[in-house]
């Protein structure tokens, strides 16, 4: 997800928001993305965004598995809220010291295993490895409910099939933001819904359902120094105190030593949590998408699901209420890479555009395409994907000798391409009779206004509504839900989002247009056809 676009600064610098910061009544939110950690700073009134920071960094695959340096968490943490620090400087003509609150999300689940002196044993094994198939098998089987390939409690038990040696030395497993939090505060604990991705939860306890976890430590015996539930982190709702900054977290962030210790932190979440806070979708029957790096559909039960299937993943809300979701390991990274040989091109060309001025121009272009883009299909697996059942990634573009092989419906074809096996994936949603009033997009693909908004409409077939901040994301869900640690008390988090946060949003929404729908459904008949294509690209190459 992206985040706002700066708010105008104030007249002469010096207005409420100079205020704001001088006095703390400020939430900073951080989030570390896949493509870019974020930094957001809001103020007494939460809509605006008083300063921003941003550091760009990749996955990478190392020895066949996605990780991300540890010590570039921290290098692109200090350089995120670094640039916070001078975007601040810049618009208020004030360099913030401390804060009202502060919150932590990160991507989810996945494995960061330490030994009981804090160590990392292995490195950070990332939510986009698919290696960890047996484990996510019997685990379902155990636990009878789906247990997706990411979720941490599939990384392990896998580590404890491979009997990896490392799991000898093994005192805590954690996500991301768990990690950072835990540096930061010296808590070791995760807000419900970044828990939900580990293990499941309990929606009536808001714990790690006790029953899968004494099923758990059942099966594994002694093969685990512990019981189960010693090595996730404590699980906190939304609103909880989860600790302060400490002396040694402040120097983590800033090391100029600027900023001060003691500064209260909310529990730290997920990206689909304050994806949910982002847009208002934590109250049963409310659903978002998010399109990024992967793209992910979520929608708030209002009864648990009747049977299990492996398309659908349960997590929670910030607050600890069941969420269904539908997740694709692949979102607009494959668009992104096509849009960069284009811009490439206009480079070479001599006629440079920006980055943004390239999406602007294609997705432009895509507009102009055929309903079902000619014939053409786009598949954007640079990873692995569970829906599509793709152990590996292989991007493939394919067109028949006759399809319309133009610029308009090759970008039609690569937007149409992000959501198609997210479409699938929705489909069993819809056959299980979930209920929902509207959808909420959110993401980088909503930075050009108005084309993946309305694609999208037509491949759900449902009215898709973008915020007014469209790009707002993750960092301002939980700066947000940091500015709730001093409201938990009066109001629930959907009274407060509903009544504090978003009572004046204004939303544009997109209604599915018929032909779309229509040539929507008719590319999403080739496209299932076409993963055999996929299946044999990842067999013979
Ligand atoms: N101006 C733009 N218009 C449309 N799509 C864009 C634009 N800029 C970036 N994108 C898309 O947004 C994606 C990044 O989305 P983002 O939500 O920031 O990702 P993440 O949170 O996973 O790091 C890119 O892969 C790219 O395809
Ligand atoms: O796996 C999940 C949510 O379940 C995400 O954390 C993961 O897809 C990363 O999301 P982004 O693509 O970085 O927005």
């Amino acid at each position: 997800m992206t985040l706002p676009q700066s708010a105008a600064p104030q007249a002469g610098g010096q207005g409420s928001a100079a205020d704001d910061i001088r006095e703390a009544r400020t939430s900073l939110g951080i989030e570390l993305g896949s493509t870019r950690i974020k930094a957001c700073l809001i103020g007494s009134d939460a809509t605006e965004v008083l300063a921003t920071g941003s550091f760009s960094w990749e996955n990478r695959l190392e020895d066949g598995r996605w990780t991300y340096a540890i010590d570039e968490v921290w290098s692109g943490l200090q350089s995120a809220y670094a640039a916070l620090i001078d975007d601040a400087q810049e618009r208020h003509g004030i360099r913030p010291e401390t804060f009202g609150a502060i919150g932590v999300s990160a991507m989810m689940h996945g494995y960061l295993a330490f030994d009981g002196s804090g160590e990392l044993l292995v490195p950070f094994r990332t939510w986009r490895n698919t290696s960890t198939g047996a484990a996510s098998a019997e685990l379902g089987e155990l636990f009878g409910v789906n247990i997706p390939l990411r979720w941490s409690i599939a990384h392990l038990h896998q580590a404890v099939l491979d009997a990896e040696p490392h799991i000898a030395q093994l005192a805590s497993v954690t996500t991301l933001a768990g990690y950072v939090h835990e540096q930061l505060t010296g808590e070791r604990v995760l807000g419900v819904g970044d828990a939900s991705g580990m293990f499941p939860i309990d929606s009536a306890t808001g714990d790690y359902d006790e029953r899968m976890l004494r099923a758990y430590d059942a099966l594994i015996g002694d093969r685990l120094p512990a019981p189960v539930a010693q090595l996730l982190p404590a699980v906190l709702p939304a609103g909880a105190a989860a600790g302060t900054l400490t002396q040694h977290g402040a120097a983590l962030l800033d090391p100029s030593g600027a900023l001060r210790p003691g500064i209260p932190l909310c529990p730290p979440e997920g990206d689909a949590g304050t994806g949910m806070v982002a847009t208002n979708s934590v109250a049963p029957r409310t659903g978002n998408v998010s399109a990024g790096t992967s793209i992910f559909a979520m929608v708030v039960l209002e009864h648990p699901l009747a049977e299990v299937h492996h398309e659908l993943d349960l997590v929670t809300t910030p607050a600890g209420d069941a969420v269904a979701m539908v997740h694709c390991n692949n979102g607009a990274s494959e668009l992104a890479a096509w849009a960069g040989l284009f811009t490439r091109f206009a480079a070479v060309a001599g006629q440079p555009v920006s980055d943004d001025a390239a999406f602007d121009a294609l997705f432009r272009e895509a507009l102009e395409g055929e309903a079902d883009a000619g014939g053409l299909i786009a598949y954007n697996h640079l990873a692995g994907e569970p829906i599509a059942g793709l152990l590996e990634g292989r991007p493939l573009f394919v067109r028949t000798p006759e399809s319309a092989f133009t610029l308009a419906n090759f970008m039609r074809a690569q937007v149409y391409g992000v959501f198609g096996t997210l479409a699938l994936g929705m489909q069993v949603l819809a056959a299980e009779g979930v209920q929902l009033d509207r959808m909420f997009a959110h993401g980088g693909m909503f930075r050009t206004a108005g084309v993946a908004q309305r694609f999208l409409a037509g491949a759900l077939d449902a009215p898709v509504a973008v915020g007014e901040l469209a790009a707002e994301g993750g960092a301002w869900g939980i700066a947000v839900l940091a500015s709730y640690l001093s409201h938990a008390g009066d109001v629930s988090l959907v009274e407060y989002l509903d009544q504090r946060v978003f009572a004046t949003a204004s939303l544009s929404t997109v209604d599915p247009d018929p032909a779309d729908v229509a040539g929507f459904a008719s590319y999403l008949d080739r496209y299932r056809a076409g993963l055999a294509i996929e299946a044999a690209a990842v067999d013979s190459l």
